[in-house]
């Protein structure tokens, strides 16, 4: 694949309206007459909380000029009614070449699913055409979906996985980007053939990704062994020594499900613990992230927060494959960082606001059980989907808010307000229906209980335009 195409130099730009953000996981900042100003870096350079409400791009002009010569040539980016702006969404574990899957996976459980849904489709990736109509596809519905940041896991196929980091860049979505390493109980068709070839093929891709964005700007590489029963001891520790050697992040998945668990106990009869069988391969450090963790014992969780290891809480596929419901709330009161995946396809939705809501609902089904303090709110799970989700893949200090010295990373968030007289007719804004007394924080959870893709108006990532939906062609 050619070197993908140079990125437009960026234009300095204000971006005026309402803004919020996830002030902590409790809190929303909202911000109804707010403007942002973002230096051609994609560093928010500043924000100005209380600008005319009546702004328009006549004024701006004037208001401009107060912001200093060097904001005199900067594009505006006015919001119109009914729109916000909103950190773009991190997806901390998603399967990029299980998306054509998503949505498809009966009645069956994790184990099941593998054999007859995914290894079958992740080998067809030996085919690079297959991968590049999927990769391309995948990474232009996560962005339409506000996903900035993704941690994707790809397949075994070093050529398949490159292609992704450079699909990533090209569209210019941040994103963590793994070779998935699986050398044992795995179909014949689909493994690694050796511990040194999962190894070799791991670093061809950590060279191809490092490569491409020497500085991790954009992309940069993950160490992915499946999970511990498809890698045998040798592997996984050879896989260890590989993250504590090239210091690239690792992901993996642990405790998702019953039948995983007894084979993780049978396969690993040393081991006090699932937790500990990655501890033990070096495999549990500050930069790994653990999806699922839904039946985590008290001990793994200490283990966990010990390592500062971090955990993806996939709630729509923990439901889909009836794999359980993760308690959040317990984790987080170990002090463990939590953050939002879709886990497609074991999810059946890109969307992270979709894993935001299922979030809160299951939540909710552990309440009836447990209590009401498992209840998940509004502004927990909108944390998670962006400033959790930014402490899950280290960039904490570079997304997941708007604050000074951070970065660009947003959506436009439009909601659609009924017109008086127009009550019977139902147009292009989306599935949200804004009927103009609601206070801001209603407004959020319409969007976040009812919102789809047809909210997300546009999307930019460290200050690039990304993605908008065709009404905002005249606004570009
Ligand atoms: N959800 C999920 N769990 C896994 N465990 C091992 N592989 C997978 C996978 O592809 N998806
Ligand atoms: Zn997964």
């Amino acid at each position: 694949m050619p070197p993908p195409p140079p990125t437009p130099p960026l234009q300095q730009t204000i971006y005026v309206g309402p803004f919020v953000f996830s002030e902590s996981s409790t809190e929303l900042d909202v911000c109804p007459h707010g403007a942002i100003g973002v230096a051609t870096t994609g560093t928010i350079s500043f924000i100005d909380r209380d600008v005319p409400a009546e702004l328009n791009n006549a004024d701006g002009a004037r208001w401009k000029a107060e912001k200093g010569t060097e904001w005199e040539d900067a594009r505006m980016l006015v919001a119109e009614e009914g729109e916000f702006f909103f950190p773009g969404f991190v997806d901390t574990h998603i399967h990029a070449s299980q998306y054509p899957n998503a949505g498809i996976f009966g009645k069956s459980t994790l184990m099941d699913w593998l054999d007859t849904y995914t290894f079958p489709l992740e080998a067809s990736f030996a085919d690079l055409a297959t991968a590049r109509r999927v990769y391309a596809r995948v990474v232009a519905r996560t962005l339409a979906h506000g996903t900035t940041t993704a941690a994707y896991h790809a397949t075994i196929h070093v050529a398949a996985t490159n292609l992704l980091a450079d699909i990533c860049v090209e569209r210019g979505q941040r994103a963590l980007v793994g070779r998935v390493c699986m050398d044992t109980l795995s179909p014949e068709y689909y493994r690694d053939e050796s511990v040194e070839a999962a190894v070799r093929d791991s670093r061809a891709c950590i060279a191809h990704v490092r490569q491409l964005d020497p500085r991790g700007e954009l992309v940069t590489p993950v160490i992915t062994p499946r999970f511990a029963p498809s890698c045998t001891t040798p592997c996984l520790r050879a896989l260890g020594e590989l993250h504590q050697e090239t210091g690239a992040w690792c992901q993996t998945h642990i405790s998702e499900n019953a039948g995983e668990m007894a084979m993780v106990r049978e396969l690993f009869p040393d081991s006090a613990d699932y937790a500990s069988v990655y501890d033990e391969a070096g495999l549990l450090t500050p930069k790994t992230i653990l999806a699922h963790a839904v039946h985590l014992s008290e001990a793994e969780r200490k283990l966990v927060k010990r390592r500062k290891a971090k955990v993806s809480h996939c709630p729509a596929s923990n439901t889909a494959l009836t794999s359980g419901c993760a308690r959040v709330r317990e984790l987080w009161d170990a002090g463990i960082t939590v953050g939002l995946g879709t886990d497609v396809s074991g999810g059946y939705s890109a969307s992270v606001l979709e894993a935001a809501r299922q979030a809160i609902m299951v939540s909710r089904h552990v309440a009836m059980t447990e209590g009401d303090g498992a209840k998940l709110s509004t502004e927990e799970v909108l944390y998670l989907a962006t400033r959790g989700g930014a402490k899950v893949v280290g960039l904490e200090d570079k997304i997941g808010a708007f604050k000074v010295g951070m970065q660009w990373d947003a959506q436009l968030v439009g909601l659609g307000e009924v017109a008086k007289g127009e009550e019977g007719k139902i147009g292009e804004d989306g599935p949200v229906d804004v009927f103009g007394w609601e206070q801001w924080e209603e407004r959020v959870a319409k969007w976040l209980y009812n919102g789809d893709d047809r909210n997300t108006k546009a999307v930019w990532v460290k200050g690039r335009l990304v993605h908008y939906r065709p009404e905002m062609e005249h606004r570009n």
